[in-house]
């Protein structure tokens, strides 16, 4: 999984936000958010295999950086990921990595579809950067 660390939408050049693509991308509020997909709505559980993975992060980080450059990336709050994630549920546990916990969760207003999106959040352990992440699933 990458992570990317930013702040406010305005961040350093290096500071990638994991966010799904929009029309409308205005950030209020933003956290540490990571990605790993490389075709939204439609990953394969499959790249999550240890052979296919490392492929298939490169290539989402680069559609990220092409999508952060046509400007329709879309940051979530804190608050709409705790909401997909029904206040980071157990019931909704998926997994478990290094930083922290891998929920199942439901995002809305994406630019796919009708809207909705399979994802899968992370929270980062609260000893490390207390923060999430979002994945599509
Ligand atoms: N997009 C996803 N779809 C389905 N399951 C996922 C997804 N992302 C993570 N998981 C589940 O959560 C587990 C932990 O994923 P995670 O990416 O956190 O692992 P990691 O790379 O080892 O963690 P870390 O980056 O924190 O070291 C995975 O093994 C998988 O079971």
């Amino acid at each position: 999984m990458k992570c990317f660390h930013f702040t406010n939408g305005e961040g350093r050049d290096n500071e990638e936000p994991g966010v799904i693509p929009r029309a409308t991308s205005k950030v209020s509020w933003v956290r540490s958010l990571s990605v790993a997909s490389s075709s939204y709505g439609t990953t394969r559980r499959s790249e999550f295999d240890s052979d296919s993975r490392d492929l298939s992060d490169s290539v989402a980080f680069q559609e990220l950086l092409s999508l952060r450059r046509a400007n329709v990336l879309r940051v979530f709050t804190f608050s709409e990921l705790k909401a997909a994630s029904r206040g980071f549920s157990r019931a909704l546990l998926i997994g478990e990595g290094g930083f922290g916990c891998v929920y199942r969760g439901i995002v809305r207003g994406c630019n796919v579809g009708d809207g909705k999106m399979d994802v899968a959040i992370k929270q980062l352990n609260r000893n490390g950067f207390q923060a999430c992440s979002l994945i599509p699933f």
